[in-house]
């Protein structure tokens, strides 16, 4: 990252360890030899009194507080098996990679919920879960709460949000007092069991995590006046379901599809057309375990949450479906004006794929081989080429997985989603996938890669700067700490009116095919002036290169326009409304159907879409008081117990863990507005108490008249002074 343009100057003052932060910063900006030794010499002391490393709870207390430093200390805490770790306003969550016993039991949960004071405790996920909590029984603005828990792919995100709806579910249960480890029950269960339902249609085993979610999702968990749970919601976003119908190297399916492989019964196999040693194209690596592969986990939550045997017979069979369409082959035609035929093996697999589709064979057959073209009024059949066909099987795989698995999250909300009138606060979870940077990325790595940068940018904008410049502006010594900000990248990638997207959008309203070169000289032209963005001039594919906040992503700009116009053959969208399966014909019912040439203009395309789920998501987080869980994977191989310093000082540094450390120890812990800190904290003052009571009896009595409010106030505090001070 350009730090240039992204470091930004705001003001410090106050504590930090044993010396001022003030010091420390003009120490290491400065470039005099003898204060850089000092400093040196400082991070040596430090480190010398290696046994004590372990004991610091809070890396704000760390001094010097250097990347080494706070490294050292990370370290020697996870070597003594301690894994949570302050860091000012954020958790730091190092990944064990093995189950620890008893760090997560009902009674530690117990223990945390009924403290006094539960930041005494060590530091643990629950005290983010319970402060949040707090806040809500507090009532302080804003009261809706929201827990942002972020961190690269197996750094332990979906581990963490699965701990904080447990917590939640168990402290905050309203159907029973907390007796036992199976008392969560009704709604708190049906709330917990949406979990393994969306990660076997969303999960998936990729070369960085055994269970990575392919979608992100933020979960408001409703509560009502009692601060009780009495349901929740869930916001899906950007599914990676391209996944369906092609795996990257060595990676897998989604879950759900081995779970059935494996855990089906010889009727179920009978039912799916499944033969026993059967091979699936689109289930590579079938031979590998996991223990995701859980069907009957899945089953035993759908029951849980209402979705009776007729429904889950469809969804099975809609998959079974699926995986015979990933069979099918096509060779090429013999001449332009033939359609490609089956290949012979597969003729058997297009059957079995209309059957569990309930579609007629010779249509679906028809639909894969050959276009409808509109001209005017009339209908033109044209076969499709060979690589054409195999577009269409694979894009009607993921069209029906998409809008399945688009159902399946309306029918958890519908399940679990409480009546608007019996809740008035929520706590959200946000878990969203981790940064990407693979050997080739696209549009996929684009999208995710964004949402962590608006992730980074709301932390920047609501702690580093927002926290700085409140200083300043109540004119509070402080002085600068530098920090890293990436709205030039997100200005890069989504701004207006020139951008990476806005680019890409217009190349995907262009009625015509993409070319990858075209796209390559028009991001030059007009971004060559941006720092953010780069190109190597020596690479012979065309692609570009974002300096992301967290590093540098090439990404490849072969196949992303359309990618980007995610186009839907409308013969593939007639095809399923016609299917004689309930549940498909239900879940495209009302599709559009027009012609991508036609309607299909004005489109809205895959970065409009996502761009705009985001935005909705940063206006929820902006009314929410954040609470940020930063997981750290501390080494690449998910191996128990390993630290490898090299990957960890990158994720500290890619989410700017130093700076906040040095911001949260030289700033004020706990800031509350006036008005709430009155409200909350007035009854001490007898002096302040009166006038804040009758100022607030004078309003109750004439709302609509100020003056005459105030004027009761005076009068009313004046003669409580006078008579009983
Ligand atoms: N606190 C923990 N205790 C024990 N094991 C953990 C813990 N956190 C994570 N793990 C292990 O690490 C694995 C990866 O964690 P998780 O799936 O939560 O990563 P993630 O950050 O959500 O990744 P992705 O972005 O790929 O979805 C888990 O399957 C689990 O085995």
């Amino acid at each position: 990252m350009n730090s240039a343009n992204n470091g930004r100057n705001v003001g410090v003052g106050h504590r930090h360890g044993g010396g001022t932060v003030k010091a420390f910063i003009q120490k290491v900006q400065s470039h005099q030899p003898s204060l850089k030794e000092s400093l040196n010499g400082e991070i040596q002391a430090f480190l010398t009194d290696e046994d004590q490393l372990h004991t610091y709870d809070d890396l704000t207390k760390v001094n010097p507080v250097t990347p080494t430093t706070v490294l050292q200390c990370l370290q020697a805490r996870y070597s003594v098996k301690v894994f949570y770790t302050h860091a000012g306003c954020t958790l730091v969550a190092l990944n064990p990679f093995q189950p620890i016993p008893d760090l997560y039991t009902l009674d530690v949960m117990k223990e945390y919920h009924s403290a006094p004071q539960p930041q005494e405790f060590k530091p643990h996920i629950f005290i983010v879960a319970e402060e949040a909590y707090r806040n809500v029984k507090g009532q302080l603005e804003p009261v809706n709460q929201s827990l942002v828990v972020s961190g690269e792919s197996g750094a332990g995100k979906t581990w963490t949000s699965r701990c904080l709806m447990k917590y939640y579910a168990t402290v905050a249960a309203s159907s029973s007092v907390m007796k036992s480890q199976d008392t969560v029950e009704r709604i708190e269960r049906r709330v917990l069991d949406s979990n393994p339902i969306m990660e076997a249609f969303g999960n998936a085993c990729t070369l960085r995590n055994n269970n990575s979610s392919r979608f992100g999702k933020y979960i408001q968990l409703q509560l009502d006046r009692g601060q009780l749970l009495v349901g929740a919601s869930v916001q899906t976003y950007l599914l990676e379901k391209t996944r369906v119908a092609c795996q990257p190297a060595n990676e897998r399916n989604f879950h759900i599809f081995y779970q059935m492989m494996k855990g089906a019964t010889v009727e179920q196999r009978r039912e799916w057309k499944m033969n026993h040693g059967q091979r699936f194209a689109w289930l590579p690596h079938s031979e590998k375990t996991l223990e995701e592969d859980c069907f009957h986990e899945t089953v035993r939550a759908m029951v849980h949450l209402g979705i009776n045997a007729d429904r889950q017979r469809q969804i099975f069979r809609v998959l079974a479906g699926i995986l015979q369409l990933g069979n099918l082959s096509f060779s090429s035609a013999v001449d332009e004006t033939q359609p490609c035929n089956l290949e012979e093996p597969t003729k058997d697999f297009l059957q079995k794929a209309a059957e569990l589709l309930r579609v007629p064979p010779v249509e679906l057959q028809m639909c894969l081989r050959v276009r409808t073209l509109k001209a005017g009024k009339q209908s033109v059949l044209k076969p499709c080429s060979q690589a054409e066909c195999s577009m269409r099987r694979d894009c009607l795989a993921k069209v029906i997985y998409a809008q399945l698995f688009e159902w399946l999250v309306m029918f958890i909300n519908n399940s679990i989603c409480a009546d608007e009138s019996t809740w008035c606060n929520f706590i959200g979870v946000l878990d969203v996938y981790g940064f990407e940077c693979f050997y080739t990325n696209n549009l996929e790595q684009l999208c995710i890669n964004y949402a962590n940068e608006k992730l980074q940018q709301h932390f920047v904008a609501h702690y580093l700067r927002a926290q700085q410049e409140e200083y300043v502006t109540e004119g509070l010594q402080w002085s600068f700490i530098k920090y890293q900000d990436n709205q030039s990248c997100l200005d890069l990638i989504e701004g207006s009116p020139i951008s990476v997207f806005s680019l890409l959008n217009e190349e995907s309203r262009l009625n015509r095919t993409s070319d990858a070169r075209t796209l390559r000289l028009r991001l030059e032209k007009e971004l060559h002036d941006n720092s953010n963005i780069s190109w190597d001039k020596f690479s012979k594919e065309p692609h570009f290169t974002v300096s992301h906040y967290a590093g540098k992503v090439n990404y490849q700009l072969q196949g992303m326009v359309e990618k980007n116009k995610d186009p839907v053959p409308p013969e593939l969208i007639k095809l399923l409304q016609k299917s004689e399966d309930p549940l498909l014909r239900q879940v495209f019912t009302d599709k559009e159907t027009e012609s991508p040439n036609s309607k299909g203009l004005n489109k809205v395309t895959v970065v409009s879409k996502f761009k705009n789920s985001l935005e909705s998501l940063m206006k929820i987080l902006h009314t929410t008081t954040p609470h940020y869980t930063r997981c750290i994977k501390p080494n690449p191989d998910c191996k128990p117990l390993t630290f490898k310093k090299e990957e960890v000082i990158m994720q500290l540094e890619a989410c700017g863990i130093v700076e906040t450390i040095h911001i949260s120890a030289a700033g004020f812990p706990i800031r509350i507005l006036y008005k709430n800190f009155l409200q909350r904290y007035g009854l001490i003052s007898r002096h302040i108490n009166s006038k804040f009571r009758f100022h607030h009896v004078g309003l109750r009595v004439f709302p609509p008249c100020p003056l005459l409010a105030l004027l009761v106030s005076l009068t009313l505090s004046y003669l409580w002074e006078l008579l009983f001070l």
